[in-house]
């Protein structure tokens, strides 16, 4: 979603506001959406909590200063989000699973970490859905897939896609297919600025100063996705519009393709699914 249209939201807590529960955050805050009640935060430490915006509509807490602050989070919520490291989130799940209302919706953002996994440590009564944002959430462009969980209704599913359209737009997509999608999508803002990074090194071998060449690459991949965006035609085509026949692009191309790309990120993708199965095997 590029303009956001009015939306209402149940009242919602998330539980670690590092990188993705604060680019999460920052929807639920954007013009023209409304969230019952305040919204309630957890992190750790002060120093990340010092980096949330400073909003009336923010309550925050901090673990480090009150161990009972998860717990004080959830109370009255609808919705509460889980964007820890997989790694603690077994532990946080015992830790709120008594403060949970029945009825509550317990969503994950966390890589590779199950709803049956949720599931077990949570109340029958609690729901769960899974999810899978990516970064650009903080720019209101993020692609995230969710997932229903055993327990979830048609109803609580269709209230996190909203949740997520606030920043962004979404895929459902059953749970089987949740890790490969995070090798693609959630994974892969970080794969689009290793190719900038490469890019950039080129064009500083090439003589351009760090600012010069920094002008030239992120503009030049800024300016490609907007066209991309706009112009309606597929990468392929755009791609073509620019190799000129006998021309300069198509031998930069050649030395691309021989050095076969598209099985770097196959092979790319397939580790990060196993990461994901390690994840999920705790
Ligand atoms: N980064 C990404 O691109 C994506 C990440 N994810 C998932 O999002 C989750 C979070 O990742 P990310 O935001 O990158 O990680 P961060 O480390 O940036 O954020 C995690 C946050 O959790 C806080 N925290 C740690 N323990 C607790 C606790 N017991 N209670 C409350 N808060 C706590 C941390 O606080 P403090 O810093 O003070 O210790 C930190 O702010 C992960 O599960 C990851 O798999 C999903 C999609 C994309
Ligand atoms: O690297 C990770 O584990 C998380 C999940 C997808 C993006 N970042």
């Amino acid at each position: 979603m590029t303009e956001h249209s009015p939306v209402s939201l149940p009242a919602i807590s998330i539980l670690g506001v590092g990188s993705m529960g604060r680019a999460i955050l920052s929807g639920l805050l954007a013009p023209g959406v409304e969230v019952d009640g305040p919204i309630r935060v957890t992190n750790r430490s002060a120093a990340s909590a010092a980096k949330l915006p400073d909003d009336d509509r923010l309550v925050s807490l901090l673990t480090e200063s009150d161990e009972n602050a998860n717990s004080a989070a959830v109370k009255g919520a609808a919705i509460v989000l889980v964007a820890v490291k997989p790694a603690m989130v077994p532990d946080l799940l015992d830790e709120i699973a008594d403060a949970l209302a029945p009825g509550t919706v317990v969503v994950s953002v966390a890589a590779g970490v199950s709803i049956a996994t949720f599931e077990k440590h949570l109340p029958e009564g609690v729901s769960v859905i899974r999810s899978m944002p990516n970064t650009p959430a903080t720019v209101g462009r993020a692609v995230t897939g969710v997932s229903a969980g055993t327990r979830s209704t048609p109803e609580q599913l269709e209230t996190v896609r909203r949740l997520f359209e606030t920043v962004g737009e979404v895929l459902e997509v059953s749970e089987s297919q949740l890790d490969a999608l995070s090798t693609i999508s959630g994974s892969g803002p970080a794969y689009v600025y290793l190719l900038i990074e490469a890019l950039t090194t080129a064009a500083v071998e090439k003589g351009f100063s760090a600012d010069e060449a920094a002008l030239l690459v992120n503009g030049t991949f800024i300016g490609a996705t907007e066209l991309l965006r706009q112009s309606g035609k597929t990468p392929e085509e755009l791609r073509i519009q620019v190799t000129s026949p006998k021309g300069t692009t198509e031998r930069a191309i050649a030395v691309l393709q021989d050095a076969r790309l598209d099985t770097l990120f196959t092979a790319a993708t397939d580790a990060a699914l196993a990461r994901a199965r390690e994840l999920a095997a705790g």
